[in-house]
């Protein structure tokens, strides 16, 4: 019989969390040393009278949150979370950050001893108690190493295998040899840094950043103007990481989770997309959230919330003016005008 030494997991199936499953159900089989079915935990909902772990089952299609895009036969949709991790070694994070704590207490004690963990989730925690990277919340809950994974990567281009980059940060490198593995592929190409904090970082504060960009777009300000948006964003982006987090290496904010997810996220993003609908239609954010994504959740939402939160209490605001005035027009009813002015 054959031994397998990896089983893999995905904690996540939405618009990313399906994309990453078409590459890691591929993968497995392509890779020695994989078991080759892959659960992947969907949060049940009803389909036009249909389970939709049942539509995925037999379909092998996420028909709500990536229609027309054929997921690998070996991926299992498991609506139940501990059945879907206990018997696996790699953890793959990938649900809207908000939900992430719940899922992780459902966990503790149910998963292998030597398993470890990724997390493709682009947010972190905030409590009473401070700033939690979403990689500690679940190092902290399940006692696992975990790594991260961010880039410029757009689910539905990545599902369409259109060719892009992304970025693991990693602190152990065997785990990180093994996750390579089960990510890379010609169209997705993996580059790995010894910088979880800073990957992770990247990808959670350009969510921030989007809105802006989104609502200079509203604006109708130009390019010009969206640039300088994007450049002002990065430069937060790296004083927010070195001020919280010891280690954060400068090159990092070059590779794909940095500059190239920038890029990308305030051309083609959700976030950006929404933020701009909210200028020029005057409605709210979440209110647009729910009328445009069809189940889809914008991140950087609640980051904007979280970190302004986290500023305001350490007398940080005028620091991060540019996260500070994205902050106040989404939720404090500034004209969107002062994207440009307040800064
Ligand atoms: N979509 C992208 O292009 C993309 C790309 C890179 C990274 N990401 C990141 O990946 C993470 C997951 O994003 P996504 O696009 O897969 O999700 P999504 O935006 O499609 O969110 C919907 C998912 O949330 C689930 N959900 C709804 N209510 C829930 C609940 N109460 N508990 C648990 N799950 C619930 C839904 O079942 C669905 O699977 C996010 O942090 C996002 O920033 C997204
Ligand atoms: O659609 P957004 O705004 O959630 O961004 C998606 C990805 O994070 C881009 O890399």
């Amino acid at each position: 019989m054959t031994q397998y030494k990896e089983k893999a997991c995905l904690i996540g199936s939405g618009n990313w969390g399906s994309a990453i499953a078409k590459i890691v159900g591929r993968n497995v089989t392509e890779h020695d040393g994989f078991d080759r079915e892959v659960k992947m935990w969907v949060f049940e909902e009803m389909i036009n009278g249909e389970k939709l772990t049942e539509i995925i089952n037999t379909k092998h299609e996420n028909a709500k949150y990536l229609p027309n895009i054929k997921l690998p036969p070996n991926v299992k949709a498991v609506p139940d979370v501990v059945e879907t991790c206990h018997d696996a070694t790699v953890l793959i994070f990938v649900v809207p950050h908000q939900f992430v704590k719940g899922i992780c207490q459902k966990l503790v004690g149910r998963i292998r001893p030597d398993a470890r963990a990724i997390s493709l989730i682009k947010g972190v925690d905030v409590s009473a108690m401070g700033l939690t990277l979403v990689s500690d919340l679940i190092k902290q809950n399940l006692n696992v190493d975990v790594s991260v994974l961010m880039g410029a990567n757009i689910a539905n281009e990545v599902a369409a295998e259109n060719f892009c980059e992304t970025t693991i940060g990693y602190s152990d490198p065997d785990n990180a040899e093994v996750l390579k593995k089960l990510f890379h592929t010609p169209y997705f190409r993996v580059s790995t840094v010894p910088d979880v904090a800073g990957v992770e970082i990247c990808g959670a504060l350009k969510n921030i950043v989007a809105l802006g960009a989104g609502f200079v777009d509203g604006l109708r300000y130009g390019d010009n103007t969206k640039a300088a948006i994007i450049r002002l964003g990065l430069l937060e982006m790296k004083k927010f990481a070195k001020m919280f987090y010891s280690g954060v290496r400068d090159e990092t904010f070059l590779e794909s989770c940095g500059v190239a997810d920038l890029i990308t996220t305030c051309s083609g993003g959700r976030n950006r997309r929404v933020a701009e609908a909210m200028v020029t239609t005057g409605k709210p954010l979440d209110v647009l959230e729910k009328e445009m994504l069809n189940g889809q959740k914008l991140q950087g939402t609640l980051t904007a919330k979280e970190v302004y939160e986290i500023l305001s209490r350490q007398n940080l605001t005028h620091e991060f003016p540019l996260f500070t005035v994205i902050y106040r027009i989404s939720f404090e009813s500034l004209p969107a005008s002062h994207i440009v002015r307040d800064l």
